[in-house]
């Protein structure tokens, strides 16, 4: 069963911010390879995100992975949905699926 507190703040920010990196480490120290992946992504689309470090919060990171029902980390959430991890983000990027969902999401970008 989910923490209903872990829930809220989950819910708080990706609501709240159009595009949450759920991460391990921050933007500029990410702490794993497929987290720095993401970060590269996002970085040469231009996208501004929110960087969460689940490595400092073991509550969110269980609870983030039952809410999602996604096991992994990173998790790119647009618009308060799960977009997915590294590969997926990856993949997108590099067939261009990534800059459409965003455009038509209508989140700015400066790429
Ligand atoms: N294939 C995954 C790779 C990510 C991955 O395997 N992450 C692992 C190791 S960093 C993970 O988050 N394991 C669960 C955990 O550490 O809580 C993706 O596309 O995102």
């Amino acid at each position: 069963m989910v923490d209903q507190n872990v829930v809220e703040r989950i819910k708080q920010d990706i609501e709240g911010n159009d595009v949450v990196l759920y991460m391990k480490g921050t933007p500029v120290f990410p702490q794993c390879g497929f987290s720095a992946a993401v970060v590269q992504v996002l970085s040469h689309v231009g996208v501004k995100f929110k960087g969460v470090n689940i490595l400092e919060d073991p509550g969110l990171r269980q609870g983030l992975k039952e809410y999602s029902n996604w096991p992994t980390f990173p998790q790119l959430y647009v618009k308060g949905e799960l977009v997915g991890g590294c590969d997926i983000v990856r993949e997108m990027y590099e067939s261009g699926e990534l800059q459409t969902l965003l455009a038509d999401k209508g989140v700015a970008t400066a790429a």
